[in-house]
């Protein structure tokens, strides 16, 4: 197989003009097969993603001692430094920095206290306003194409084009700008630095763009690492855990890592599109074949995203 049905690029300019039907199949044949597309005519204006790259790059070339006034107070919201996040399983902390935002909550004018783990206020550095509007606006984009990709996602599974939408009234979306500096091998040379470490998402699905340096690698079906090399106008979309979980384990949730081998910095803004905490993902719901029992007990996304981050977390302290 070559890389490219691997994963496929996917055109979204006619499921933006209303005809879903083709996306759908290509989505379908690309999940089940990699859990990997690239989609091109995402709608995500280029303005949108220069505006936020520049912002974020100014941003993270700060002196630490200034950005860490940022550092997350809840949520995830905010600066993470280098070496602060490590993934389950790794050796070592992942070779980035990043910056995340979520849904505002409580939304403006509205006095009541978050309702659960995953919300909060988002942190925005001092005397940056363009750096917040850059950010909100790419993060509403993201939206729109992430509820298109649905839209997809539903056609693929002959489900109502509509059926995520009661899933997604107020989303956990995540989206960070991630910054991931010339590479350095650590003394102990026995171990690679990852700039993330192999590792599936947690929730249902991932918009990612990626600038021009490389590094991204998923497993083939050999359980090789394959590039996910940059396609210029394109995004990498791919699903998590929890929709493999929600499809019955039709769609794949694939495992990928980032290796910047490059020498230089690598920039890339990655959007996790993700239910209501409150949503129910009942495998039942999205249909089973004829024949197939359920694999899975319904799960609210919260819980089950939140259980994801607490198992990490957990496991990495047992670590130290
Ligand atoms: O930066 C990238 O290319 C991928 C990042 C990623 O896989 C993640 O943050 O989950
Ligand atoms: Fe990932």
């Amino acid at each position: 197989m070559t890389e490219n049905s691997f994963i496929p690029v996917i055109d979204l300019a006619p499921a933006r003009a209303g005809d879903i039907a083709l996306a759908g199949k290509q989505i379908h044949h690309a999940f089940i097969t990699s859990g990997f597309c690239y989609v091109k005519n995402h709608g995500i204006p280029d303005a949108y993603i220069e505006n936020l790259r520049r912002e974020s790059l100014d941003f993270f070339h700060l002196p630490l001692s200034e950005k860490d006034q940022y550092r997350p107070k809840q949520a995830v919201r905010g600066f993470n430094a280098l070496n602060r996040t490590i993934m389950y399983g790794a050796e070592r902390p992942d070779y980035k920095e990043f910056f995340q935002i979520g849904p505002e909550f409580p939304p403006d004018g509205m006095e009541s206290p978050p309702q659960n783990d995953l919300q909060g206020p988002n942190v925005w550095p001092e005397g940056r306003p363009a750096f917040r509007q850059a950010f909100l606006n790419y993060y509403q984009a993201a939206a729109q194409c992430g509820q298109l990709l649905l839209k997809a996602v539903a056609n693929s599974l002959n489900l109502d084009s509509n059926f995520f939408e009661k899933k997604y009234h107020y989303p956990l979306q995540r989206t960070q700008t991630i910054w991931y500096p010339p590479a350095q091998m650590p003394a102990d040379t026995t171990s690679i630095t990852y700039g993330v470490a192999p590792h599936t998402d947690y929730g249902c699905i991932t918009l990612l763009w990626q600038d021009d340096t490389g590094g991204l690698e998923v497993q083939n079906l050999q359980n090789e690492w394959v590039p996910a090399a940059p396609v210029p106008g394109t995004l990498v979309i791919n699903i998590g855990d929890l929709l493999c979980r929600w499809s019955n384990n039709r769609y794949r949730s694939n495992m990928h890592r980032v290796l910047n081998k490059s020498g230089k910095e690598r920039f890339s803004i990655a959007t996790f599109y993700d239910p209501d905490f409150d949503a129910v993902i009942n495998p039942r719901d999205l249909g089973l074949p004829e024949g197939q029992a359920s694999c899975y007990e319904p799960v609210t996304a919260g819980a089950y995203i939140m259980g994801r981050i607490r198992d990490s977390q957990q496991k990495n302290k047992s670590k130290k």
